[in-house]
């Protein structure tokens, strides 16, 4: 019973037939769907499996942003971690940190005036170095490297310019060697793979109930991995966003798929769950929900993205508690394909800094491209990956 076959169970999109298999009959009508909102605060019910209710709350708008309590039961929350115990937990690497060696960086000069204030040099370290300061580390930082001799806290041209990079990198790394809070992210986490987990009866009930939930085919479930994160007290992941924009840059990166190059994580839909109960901090905050506006280079700019320390005023926290699912959009559907349209910026978010205990969550994800008919064949090859 693995997932060689599952795509024979679902939703009658694979059938066996006398001359073997078919796949894709059913494709006109496969089309992303999304869960329909309330008033913020209410709560509707669903039945699941047709019979065991659960009930959405909503907490925003833009985006929409949903709550299930209980969508877990213990042993399932304890299960999953357990797996990912099993797999062996690693520490949690982001894009910039993950690059080998950076050499130069971009100054982040945005009044153009050819030099360097406190808020570009922040945004020039949280790009370039994925680290976060704050104003005292900076000072510090000017002060060891004798990056402000005059001590304005501006880094003129000249100033930038008795500083080799490399100065500047091993410097930085051995700050956050120090204080890894300092990073974007800090966790561990470990990945769950639908093919490797199969034949988990747990890992395969809880993706049934996520794609019942979402109302999404269980195949296109299965094209994601699961990834598994714990925090420690300190622990926190700033705010960032799960998917990418359309763009030629890179394609999608693919569940499995090996020398895949230069991808970008594609994720039209967020199924957070927590496994267990937090003793303090932790939430899962969302700086822009429900604003009127936005402005992504504000974002960068301002520090409400540094969660670590700013999460208090997020205009959205949802507590963590042991076997609540959280879920949103990341994308909105094309009206004219019916499948992955443009990203929701809304949907800016990221964990809370863990005060006492530890956190332990599961991130599920709807992983889809831009292609309809692409994915459509993933879902037809699952049996192959
Ligand atoms: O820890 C949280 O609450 C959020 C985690 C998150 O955003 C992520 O892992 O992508
Ligand atoms: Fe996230």
């Amino acid at each position: 019973d693995s997932l060689i076959d599952a795509h024979t169970e679902v939703d009658g999109y694979c059938q066996k037939t006398d001359e073997g298999e078919s796949c894709g009959n059913k494709d006109a009508e496969i089309n992303l769907t999304r869960l329909e909102g309330g008033e913020i605060g209410s709560t509707q019910t669903i039945k699941v499996n047709g019979e065991v209710e659960f009930h959405l709350k909503s907490l925003s708008k833009k985006p929409l942003i949903l709550e299930v309590p209980n969508f877990l039961n213990s042993v399932e929350c304890q299960h999953l971690i357990e797996l990912a115990k099993k797999v062996g937990l690693k520490k949690s690497i982001t894009e910039q940190t993950g690059r080998e060696k950076i050499k130069t960086f971009q100054l982040m000069d945005r009044d153009l005036d050819s030099r360097i204030n406190i808020s570009e040099m922040f945004e020039t370290l949280q790009n370039g170095f994925d680290i976060y300061l704050e104003e005292e580390d900076l000072k510090e930082m000017y002060k060891e490297l004798g990056m402000d001799p005059n001590g304005d806290n501006i880094v003129s041209q000249e100033e930038i310019q008795a500083v080799r990079p490399v100065q500047l990198q091993q410097y930085l790394y051995k700050l956050v060697s120090e204080h890894p809070e300092k990073h974007s992210r800090y966790s561990q986490q470990a990945w769950l793979y639908p093919n490797k987990h199969s034949d988990d009866n747990i890992f395969r009930q809880v993706q049934v109930r996520v794609s019942e939930l979402a109302g999404l085919p269980l195949n296109l479930v299965h094209l994601s991995d699961v990834q598994v994160v714990s925090y420690g007290v300190k622990g926190h992941y700033n705010a960032h966003w799960d998917s990418s924009e359309k763009g030629h840059d890179a394609p999608c990166c693919e569940t499995g798929k090996p020398n895949q190059g230069m991808c970008k994580s594609c994720r039209y839909m967020t199924i957070l769950f927590y496994l267990n109960d937090v003793e303090e901090g932790g939430e899962t905050a969302f700086p822009v929900a429900d604003n009127e506006t936005l402005n992504i280079q504000d974002i960068t700019a301002s520090r409400i993205g540094h969660l670590y320390k700013t999460c208090r005023d997020a205009n959205l926290r949802v507590t963590a508690e042991k076997g609540k699912a959280v879920l949103w959009y990341n994308h909105f559907v094309d009206p004219g394909t019916g499948w992955m349209g443009d990203m929701d910026f809304y949907t800016l978010h990221g964990g809370c800094p863990v005060f006492k205990g530890e956190k332990w969550i599961a991130n599920f994800w709807i992983k889809t491209t831009y292609s309809r008919e692409h994915d459509l064949q993933r879902m037809a090859r699952l049996h192959d990956i």
